[in-house]
């Protein structure tokens, strides 16, 4: 099976497995609203597996919402296709109504009906079926979200979590073909948001539901699915594995997206020692990149040596052997046996580690976890090593440059993206896990 992420420019596979057969597939799906200029979604292809869990990220007006939409049949493209187990339900003329697509949908706010009960509630899709039957899925789908006794009770009567659970069960009681899920997790706060975030996963792998959800919380999205999309400006950067998008990020824009990290600046080295020579190998496949060639990147911090993810082959033709590689705060070792010093900036105790921002002597900074009995004095020289397998490099032009969110060289420590990044670690490596 492969999953492709396409953009105008460049088209980036993944291979994840050989035998699983395509349950979604969105293809070149491209919406522009009416009096507008430039269309929400830009020729969008992604695809699900039977059982498979997606979601989409994005800043605010990326298109997110847009794509969901379409593939409920709320709105209709203006090119591309959308199948749904073989079905064609959009695209090449064909449009089946939202009412006939077999498609649930988890709102935000609930939706809830006030004035029904619960039991009612969930019901509600099930009209046309007896009424034993009715009861017996209701009674499987209290139990399912862990309300088995909510049945007689209203909306009002519940909590937001609660509330949130109902709909779920709602919404997965006529059995859907597919589920969508829009921010659904937003309105509550954010302990329970993690909490439910993981319940969900549960439910729906238990009840083995195909779906695709959208949130503006990567943390969210890296506790549901299985494979997230990074959406900007309509178009999809990446569509790749939790743990891929956290350490193999393939454009500039999802390295700093997913999980912050820093970019350090480094000099390829060698005969092929530009970004162009190695623009022009083949694409690389995450799953085939160990057999690649391995590069050099002199840096501040050492010498880099791995293998080059695609990440560079989005940089077009810059003759430069100038690069800035991304390093998480996981890839920067405490090691004091190393002869590659920093300067304790900040640090931050987060239990069983310290999150540390450190200043290389040329003033660039790093982020490093260390294990929180390594503990350092803010001013301290410390040894670091760098421990990358694969180098994420990007190509560094003038425009690159001016548009990095996370500078290569930074005056000041990243304070704000220090806890996100610790926190992105653990999620990426628990679901590698899963
Ligand atoms: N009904 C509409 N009419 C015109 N433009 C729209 C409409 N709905 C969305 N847009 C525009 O389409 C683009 C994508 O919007 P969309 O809601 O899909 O993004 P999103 O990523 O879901 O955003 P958010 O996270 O804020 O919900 C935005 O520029 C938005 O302004």
């Amino acid at each position: 099976m492969r999953y492709t992420a396409q953009t105008p420019s460049q088209t980036r596979i993944v291979t994840i497995s050989l035998s699983m057969p395509m349950f979604l597939e969105v293809e070149h799906l491209s919406i522009r609203y009416p009096r507008t200029p430039a269309p929400a979604v830009d020729a969008v292809s992604l695809r699900l597996a039977p059982g498979e869990l997606g979601a989409l990220i994005g800043p605010s007006g990326s298109g997110k919402t847009s794509l969901l939409r379409a593939v409920a049949g709320l709105e209709p493209a203006q090119a591309g296709l959308i199948r749904l187990d073989g079905q064609l339900l959009e695209g090449g003329g064909v449009r089946v109504p939202a009412e006939q697509r077999r498609i649930g949908m988890v709102f935000q706010d609930f939706a809830l009906f006030p004035h029904l009960n619960v039991a009612d509630n969930i019901a509600f899709g099930l009209r046309g079926r007896d009424k034993r039957e009715r009861s017996a899925i209701v009674a499987g789908m209290l139990a399912l979200v862990g309300l088995p006794e909510a049945g007689a009770k209203f909306p009002h009567q519940l909590s937001g979590g609660q509330q949130q659970r109902i709909a779920l069960a709602r919404a997965l009681a006529p059995q859907p073909r597919l589920l969508l899920l829009d921010e659904p997790f937003s309105s509550l706060d954010v302990e329970l948001r993690e909490r439910l975030a993981h319940d969900v996963r549960d439910i729906l792998k238990r009840t083995h539901t195909t779906a695709l959800m959208v949130t503006h919380d990567q943390m969210e999205a890296f506790a549901v699915a299985d494979v997230v999309g990074v959406m900007r400006q309509g178009q999809l950067e990446q569509w790749d594995t939790p743990y891929a998008l956290y350490h193999r990020p393939a454009t500039r824009f999802a390295a700093d997206f997913i999980g912050h990290g820093v970019l350090l600046q480094g000099q390829l080295r060698g005969p092929d020692a530009n970004a162009q020579a190695l623009a022009s190998r083949p694409a690389t496949d995450h799953h085939q990149g160990d057999e690649q060639e391995e590069i050099e990147v002199e840096t501040a911090a050492g010498l880099l040596r791995g293998v080059p993810l695609h990440a560079l082959h989005g940089q077009q033709a810059a003759q430069t052997s100038e690069v800035d590689v991304l390093l998480r705060a996981d890839d920067v070792i405490h090691d004091d046996a190393s002869p590659f010093r920093a300067r304790v900036v900040r640090k931050s105790f987060r239990g069983a580690e310290f999150l540390y921002t450190l200043a290389l002597e040329n003033g660039q900074t790093l982020l490093s976890l260390a294990p929180s009995h390594h503990d350092h004095a803010v001013g301290e020289w410390i040894g670091i090593r760098l421990e990358v397998t694969h180098l994420v490099t990007f190509a560094r032009t003038e425009s690159a440059s001016a548009g990095l969110a996370v500078a290569a060289v930074a005056p000041a420590a990243p304070v704000a993206l220090a806890p996100m990044a610790a926190d992105a670690t653990e999620l990426a490596h628990e679901a590698s896990r899963r």
